[in-house]
């Protein structure tokens, strides 16, 4: 049987599609409805090997380039990726579910916004010159950290590696990407472009597989960087085994948290920033203000806007651009979430909307709202990853900081108020990496993206990039006679 989305081949090396049937099957299902799209195969040690060679094998020609020079290949890759924006969406939405209405807007284009940003900041990598007494000085220079393997999540998986291709070839690095099992199709796309756009053949290559890939490539000793987007339990496990070699990491790892409403907030402001915050991408965005504090003479007002704006929710055809809520990422997902909804209701929160299963074939279910939600309960301290809304009461600036701060997490976190000092009092005290003041879940190339606490370490995004991608060489020159004690 052949699939109209079926790529070329499994994996992507060298500058050409590659297929080893000696994989596990890797069956690709479109959510929206239950079907196989795809199969493809997992790689074997031998495709794993031969991905690293590629790599290992381009990498130091890259690096001797100027930085201008590969500056230009990917901003060549950045001018494709808007070009085919649309087969680019349409993919994504067939390997996510996501819907196209997002898809059209916050991936390949996000993507491209990556290549373009580092493509454009290549050239500009240098190191510095530093006196020292007596006429000695020193010079650094930014070398890059030789082959980097990228591990990606299924919710945003062109953007996921673009994000790490674009600084870490920027910098003179090669890379080996493996993407979601979940979501393997994209990536291969990223990867022809690049090509295309001029990149040296092995400069960056797609490998499929699951954990067992993964881990593979995370010990294999040709490898120098890992950079992850995933959960915390595989970001322990990943970065316990970088660290067993001292390799650099980046992880980008996941959340629960919070978005905090003030009664003074502009309540349709505040209530669209935990639309965005919970419901966008089916919920399943680690950055998401799960956890929504809202002070309690505000709570009823902003519940009822809620459901009026919740009931404008178009679910249906991801591929429909009047469509703004699409299935869950698999079954499996879908599961975990009606798990977690059921433990909520056990647990005593009130379910005031949505979290129902729609009779149809894929993973469908509809944004749900808990109110009444307690501190202690499960659905407010695990990271859930998908549509569900958990609104908490609260009284005070001093009593909500301590509440938003009590988890390990600390990705992202929100607030929302019309004091403007009140706004950066709070969001100085609350601990997370990437904030937002009367906004929620922006993620512009220009700004670091990253957590803290157990959501990770290192940033994205950003000149901040730059410095999870090189390392400087420190060169001391001395300009008069060497004294020695004897
Ligand atoms: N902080 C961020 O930027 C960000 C962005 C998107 C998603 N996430 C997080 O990702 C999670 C959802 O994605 P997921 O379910 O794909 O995550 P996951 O942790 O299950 O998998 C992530 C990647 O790691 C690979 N992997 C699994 N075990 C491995 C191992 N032992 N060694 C090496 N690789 C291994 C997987 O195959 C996959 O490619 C959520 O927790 C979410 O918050 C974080």
């Amino acid at each position: 049987m052949t699939y109209p989305t079926q790529p070329t081949a499994s994996h992507f090396i060298g500058g050409e599609y590659v297929e080893d049937t000696a994989g596990a099957a890797l069956p690709v299902v479109y959510p929206a409805t239950g079907e196989t799209i795809a199969i493809l195969h997992e790689a074997t040690p031998a495709i794993i090997d031969r991905a690293l060679e590629a790599a290992k094998g381009a990498q130091a020609d890259w690096a001797a380039m100027s930085g201008t020079e590969r500056g230009r290949v990917l901003r060549r890759a950045a001018d494709i990726m808007r070009a085919r924006n649309h087969d680019l969406s349409v993919l994504e939405t067939m390997d996510t579910g996501k819907p196209y209405q997002e898809t059209s807007v916050a991936d390949a284009t996000s993507g491209a916004d990556a290549l373009e940003y580092f493509g454009g900041l290549a050239g500009s990598l240098t190191g510095e010159h530093i006196q020292l007494p007596g006429g000695d000085w020193a010079y650094t220079v930014r070398e890059p950290l030789g082959v980097c393997v990228g591990l990606g999540a299924w919710n945003y998986p062109t953007q996921i590696a673009c994000w790490k291709a674009a600084p870490a070839l920027a910098c003179g690095n090669a890379m080996v990407f493996k993407p979601s099992e979940t979501t393997p199709l994209c990536a291969l796309k990223v990867a022809k472009i690049l090509i295309e756009a001029g990149a040296p053949p092995g400069l960056f290559n797609v490998v499929q597989g699951a954990g067992a890939a993964g881990a593979a490539l995370t010990t294999d000793p040709r490898v120098d960087k890992v950079s992850l987007t995933g959960s915390v339990p595989t970001g322990k496990k990943v970065y316990a085994a970088a660290a067993a070699e001292m390799k650099h990491v980046t992880m980008e790892l996941g959340g629960k948290s919070p978005l905090v409403v003030f009664d003074d907030a502009d309540l349709d402001d505040a209530v669209g920033g935990a639309i965005l915050g919970n419901f966008y991408s089916s919920g399943q965005v680690c950055s998401n203000g799960t956890r929504v504090f809202v002070q309690r003479n505000l709570r009823d007002a902003f519940l009822d806007r809620l459901s009026e704006r919740l009931a404008n929710a178009v679910i249906g055809d991801p591929l429909d651009p009047e469509t703004s809520f699409g299935p869950m990422v698999s079954e499996g997902q879908l599961q975990i979430v009606l798990n977690y909804i059921s433990k909520g209701t056990e647990e005593g929160a009130r379910l005031v909307s949505g979290g129902q299963r729609l009779d149809r074939p894929g993973c469908w279910i509809t944004p749900a709202v808990f109110a009444d939600v307690t501190d202690d309960m499960t659905i407010a301290r695990e990271e859930i990853f998908g549509p569900v809304m958990c609104v908490l009461d609260f009284e005070n600036e001093d009593e909500v900081i301590a509440r938003a701060n009590a988890t390990e997490y600390g990705l992202s976190a929100g607030v929302f108020t019309s004091d403007l000092q009140r706004g950066h009092r709070v969001i100085g005290a609350l601990q997370a990496g990437s904030c937002f003041l009367n906004s929620y879940n922006d993620a512009p190339v220009e700004v670091p993206f990253g957590g803290v606490k157990m959501s990770g370490v290192g940033r994205e995004n950003s000149k901040a990039a730059i410095e999870h991608y090189s390392q400087l060489k420190s060169v001391y020159v001395r300009m008069g006679r060497v004294e020695a004690p004897f």
